[in-house]
């Protein structure tokens, strides 16, 4: 008979380890307040899938991730991974910032043993809390052969996305993660793929470029609202950012009144990316009216998403991968 799979839990916090003062409470609840061993105790029949090594990391509200803890995550991942008697990862996560942390493991960690990423809307106390059923999905899904060089996977009520192209489209429901305009990867249970993830960016970032770093360069994500001042745009510099990813209005269209305070910044030294607040859709690669500007557009990468992209690049220099990624 062949082993069971070892599958290391490593917590993050989150509302999957959230906590009210009473079963009806789904919001004002303090998030990240169980650890991995107790959520694990939610689950008995995971156990049944997996052998299961709990180590818990943070015990943060995803709306207090930073760079800093990325790094310690991937860091952290990969830790594990190298370890041979380890065969998959899955990390609990909050929701909020879930499709910033999914991205960046995506673009660290080349494809092999299986990192899952879990997360829930209501927090563990509440009736119908949605964290256990995700959390033992998320184990099935590591201890699956299938997903076994798929890249960072996120599984949440009853799907598997691709970690790379998740975003969070709900403020409190539960199926508040999705793939906009891809759709899922696949589902569980029974744990079943239907399509294979896009992983032409997976592990572009090798952990090594960043070694030293224990944060990444700042990047501002200006959102550009109609009639908006380019003085935030000026303000740049003098706030230190290292680039302005520019959240605009439909394809990346950037106001007339914004052109000249882009190219001074630019020329200031101050790298911009055009992205969109729309939601759905590509960035064409320059603006439409003025395509000698040399502004980038994020591609499919909304303005987290691409401002991660961005830091990686000033980082490590790896000068391909905005390109890559907008082409
Ligand atoms: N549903 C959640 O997990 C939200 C929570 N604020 C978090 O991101 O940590």
């Amino acid at each position: 008979m062949s082993r069971q799979p070892r599958v290391v839990l490593l917590s993050t916090g989150g509302t999957i380890a959230g906590a009210a003062g009473d079963a009806t409470q789904t919001t004002g609840y303090r998030a990240g307040e169980l650890d991995a061993a107790t959520l694990l105790a939610q689950v008995p029949d995971a156990t049944a899938l997996a052998h299961i090594d709990v180590a818990p990391l943070l015990s943060l509200d995803s709306k207090d991730m930073s760079p800093r803890h990325w790094l310690l995550i991937a860091r952290t991942v990969m830790a594990h991974l190298a370890r041979p008697d380890c065969d998959a990862v899955v990390v609990t996560h909050g929701t909020d910032t879930l499709e910033e942390t999914a991205w960046f493991l995506h673009l660290i960690l080349p494809p092999g043993k299986p990192v899952i990423l879990t997360a829930a809307m209501r927090p563990a106390t509440a009736l119908s809390a949605d964290g256990p059923m995700n959390l033992y999905q998320a184990i099935a899904v590591a201890a699956s052969p299938e997903a076994h060089g798929k890249g960072v996977l996120v599984v949440m009520n009853d799907r598997i996305h691709a970690g790379a192209e998740i975003t969070k489209t709900h403020t409190r429901a539960l199926d508040a993660i999705d793939a906009p305009e891809l759709g899922p990867l696949g589902s569980v249970l029974p744990v079943r793929f239907d399509r294979a993830p896009n992983l032409g960016t997976a592990g572009q970032v090798p952990i090594d470029a960043l070694d030293g770093h224990d944060d990444l360069p700042r990047v501002d994500i200006l959102y550009v609202a109609a009639g908006a001042d380019p003085d935030l745009l000026a303000e740049a510099g003098l706030r230190r950012a290292c680039g302005v990813v520019l959240a605009l209005p439909g394809d990346g269209s950037l106001p007339t009144t914004w052109h000249a305070a882009a190219e001074t910044a630019r020329i200031a030294g101050v790298r911009i990316v055009r992205a969109s607040r729309v939601g759905r859709g590509a960035v064409s690669p320059a603006p439409a009216d003025a395509p000698d500007l040399q502004l980038p557009g994020s591609g499919r990468l909304n303005p987290s998403k691409a401002r991660i992209a961005l830091m990686l690049e000033l980082a490590t220099g790896a000068s391909a991968l905005l390109a890559h990624l907008s082409g």
